[in-house]
């Protein structure tokens, strides 16, 4: 985080500073992050120059690599220009490869890890050597440190502009990787484009094959779809944040755990502010919910950040932090193999905290 960030943050947020190290140390699990929203500004930055992309201005590569509030629709102008940048296989290597060290240099022990397969023959690249050129990049991020200890697994995003069969192929394709560590399929892209009939029945051939879905769902309002992404039941939803009382009441039946991106839905104005972000009101109802990134470098944030934000906005004690960390391991699309290790990471950190909190104490109880 560069310095004006950071003093932006701690003035939305006076308790976030104090809150940031713990945070760091936790040991959480990230369910929400967009490849091509994750690049690091440097990365752009050098892209732009080494690609002498005319096409992009200064005070283009200023608004992509900024990471103040814009509109929801002014969000995907921004990924179409980071797409222009991420047309070669070892670019689309290299993000990932850097994605992975950032979230693992913040004591991240699981990444779901998603991105949409893009066809672009003009660049020599289909949806199948697109997803090569990523699996190359948690290959090469396995081979050091610090990443070598965290579990990535990935999910295959349908834009909201495919069609169907774009959608099938997109699922034929997930189907084909999960023994690569394809754990399921995500909907994503402009939430006013396109129609929920269109995705639905590659969804269902995904669930079939044993794949997970997540959804994004209610990031603008559209009551009528997200009663129907309701029908349809996904293990996980994506930030829900525009519910009539209805869809609320459906949503907390159904008990689905909700990926929640406080910073991506303050800046891109989908909730007025952090303290009104409804993770508030869903964690007071005792809805799942999991703290995520959604696009780290779009919105220059981390996951020990939204800890942070969370434990400052909402005041939550450290204790509720590891509750919320423990909590997440159970939404992850792994196997229970592998969530078991998970919880032992959660368990340990928290048994190590009890005993500094005991001797902590011990140093001030009177002798
Ligand atoms: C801010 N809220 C959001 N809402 C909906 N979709 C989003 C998003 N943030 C990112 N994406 C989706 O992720 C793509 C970029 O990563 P990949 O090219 O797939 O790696 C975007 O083009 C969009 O489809
Ligand atoms: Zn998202």
């Amino acid at each position: 985080m560069s310095k004006q960030q950071l003093q932006q943050a701690v003035q939305e947020q006076p308790g976030y500073s104090t809150w940031l190290p713990f945070c760091q140390l936790l040991p959480k699990v990230e369910l929400h992050a967009h490849l091509n929203g994750c690049v690091r500004a440097s990365t752009i930055r050098e892209l732009v120059h080494s690609q002498q992309l005319s096409s992009l201005s200064e005070a283009d590569i200023e608004r992509i690599t900024s990471t103040g509030h814009r509109s929801l629709a002014d969000c995907f102008v921004l990924f179409d220009a980071v797409h222009q940048l991420t047309t070669k296989h070892d670019t689309i290597t290299r993000i990932t490869r850097e994605v992975i060290e950032d979230f693992a240099a913040e004591q991240t022990t699981y990444l779901e890890l998603r991105t949409t397969p893009k066809d672009r023959p003009e660049h020599g690249i289909s949806k199948r050597s697109y997803m090569a050129a990523v699996l190359a990049g948690i290959q090469q991020a396995r081979q050091a440190q610090p990443a070598a200890g965290m579990l990535v697994k990935l999910l295959l995003s349908i834009d909201r502009r495919n069609d169907a069969a774009a959608a099938m192929d997109t699922v034929a394709l997930a189907i084909k990787l999960m023994p690569a560590g394809v754990v399921g399929v995500d909907l994503s892209g402009n939430p006013s484009v396109g129609s929920w009939a269109t995705w639905l029945p590659a969804l269902q051939h995904a669930r079939q094959a044993g794949l997970k879905v997540t959804l994004h769902a209610a990031e603008v309002a559209n009551y009528e779809e997200t009663h129907a992404m309701l029908d349809f039941a996904p293990e996980r939803l994506c930030h829900m944040c525009v519910l009539d009382e209805a869809l609320q009441q459906r949503l907390w039946a159904s008990n689905i755990p909700v990926e929640l991106c406080l910073t991506s839905n303050v800046k891109t104005n989908s909730v007025p502010g952090y303290v009104d972000h409804h993770f508030k009101q869903f964690y007071a109802a005792g809805h799942p919910v999991v703290l995520c990134t959604d696009d780290s470098g779009v919105f220059g944030t981390t996951l020990s950040q939204e800890y942070a934000i969370a434990a400052a906005s909402f005041g939550l004690e450290q204790q509720q932090l590891i509750e919320l960390a423990a909590r997440a391991v159970e939404y992850c699309f792994c196997s229970e193999q592998e969530k078991q290790k998970l919880r032992q990471q959660v368990l340990d950190f928290r048994e190590a905290w009890q005993q500094q909190q005991q001797q902590q104490q011990q140093n001030v109880a009177p002798t």
